[in-house]
């Protein structure tokens, strides 16, 4: 039901997956059973979120074979150091419990901090070692890429960037796509934000019989860009997989692409200042 697209590492991905920000504990292994049992395959984790465990235990719990599941985990800005990352992902994989993750990503670029190419080359080799399937990049620019690429000769397959209506980051979709990288949208509802508000968006969504969330998804999708909602209610689980069934027109498209602003970013996390750790 729910297409895949091809990396250039020649292995598939989910384009629509479902995000686990602060789902932990029992709660959050009962949400991902659920998810993984209304349809979902990709789950969005990362060491910070401090539930690997309960998504390796949502895996384990799941009649869903390991290899029909996409899992996604990433590197924290504090660990960027060759060593301390190479480590990091290992401490990641036990604790999820899984032997590989399917995708690994930066974080983020954390610039200032500057260990990132360091970072990628710990990737290459945690990728070489079997420890990832594919390895990626989330919050990285343009001039970000564009140095991993030329110091390590690695391009990553993936960049997972903040996108949704207000802050739809065209130049780094259009250098993605011109690299053959996959843009991965976090927060793709803008964490339900106004955007669900949003009379444009209402209108259009009226038109398809449709909600402004399933809306907002499919524009992301037309895009060429993948999504990873976060749900917990089991109503948004099971309508933010029915997206595939309509289509925006051009101008459709076009309205909602011009709800981007300058100051759409949901929580000012600019990855030229803003460093995570
Ligand atoms: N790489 C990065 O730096 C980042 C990555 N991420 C990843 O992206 C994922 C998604 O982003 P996130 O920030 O969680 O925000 P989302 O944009 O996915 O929004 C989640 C919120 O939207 C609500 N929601 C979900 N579906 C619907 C719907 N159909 N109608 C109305 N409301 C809905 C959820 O409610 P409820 O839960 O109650 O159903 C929740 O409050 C994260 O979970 C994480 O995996 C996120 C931020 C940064
Ligand atoms: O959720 C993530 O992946 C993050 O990187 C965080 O920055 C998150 O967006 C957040 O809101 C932390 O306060």
């Amino acid at each position: 039901m729910i297409p895949n697209y091809e990396l250039h590492d020649g292995n598939a991905i989910p384009l629509l997956g479902f995000g686990t920000y602060k789902l932990n504990g029992a709660q959050g292994v009962i949400s991902m059973d659920a998810a993984i049992n209304n349809g979902y395959r990709l789950l969005d984790s990362a060491f910070n979120y401090e539930n690997e465990g309960a998504v390796g235990e949502a895996v384990r719990r799941s009649p869903v074979p390991r290899e029909q599941l996409f899992i996604t985990s990433k590197l924290p800005g504090r660990h960027h150091q060759y060593d301390e990352a190479l480590a990091t992902i290992q401490e990641s994989l036990y604790r999820s419990g899984l032997d590989y993750f399917d995708l690994y990503l930066i974080h983020w670029p954390n610039p200032k901090q500057d260990h990132y190419v360091e970072a990628w080359q710990a990737l290459i080799q945690a990728q070489k070692f079997g420890l990832v399937k594919s390895i990626g990049v989330s919050n990285f620019l343009p001039e970000h890429i564009d140095r991993l690429i030329a110091e390590t000769g690695v391009t990553p397959a993936v960049d997972q960037v903040e996108l949704h209506p207000y802050w739809s980051q065209p130049d780094v979709v259009r250098y993605n796509s011109d690299h053959h990288i996959l843009t991965q949208a976090w927060s793709p509802l803008g964490r339900a934000n106004a955007v669900l508000q949003e009379p444009v968006i209402q209108e259009i969504a009226a038109r398809h019989n449709k909600s402004v969330a399933q809306t907002i998804l499919r524009w992301e999708l037309q895009l060429g860009v993948g999504v990873i909602p976060k749900a917990n209610s089991i109503h948004h689980q099971l309508t933010n997989l029915d997206i595939f069934d309509f289509e925006l027109s051009t101008d459709e498209m076009k309205r909602i692409s011009a709800l981007d602003r300058p100051d759409g970013m949901n929580k000012n996390q600019d990855p030229r200042e803003y460093e995570e750790f």
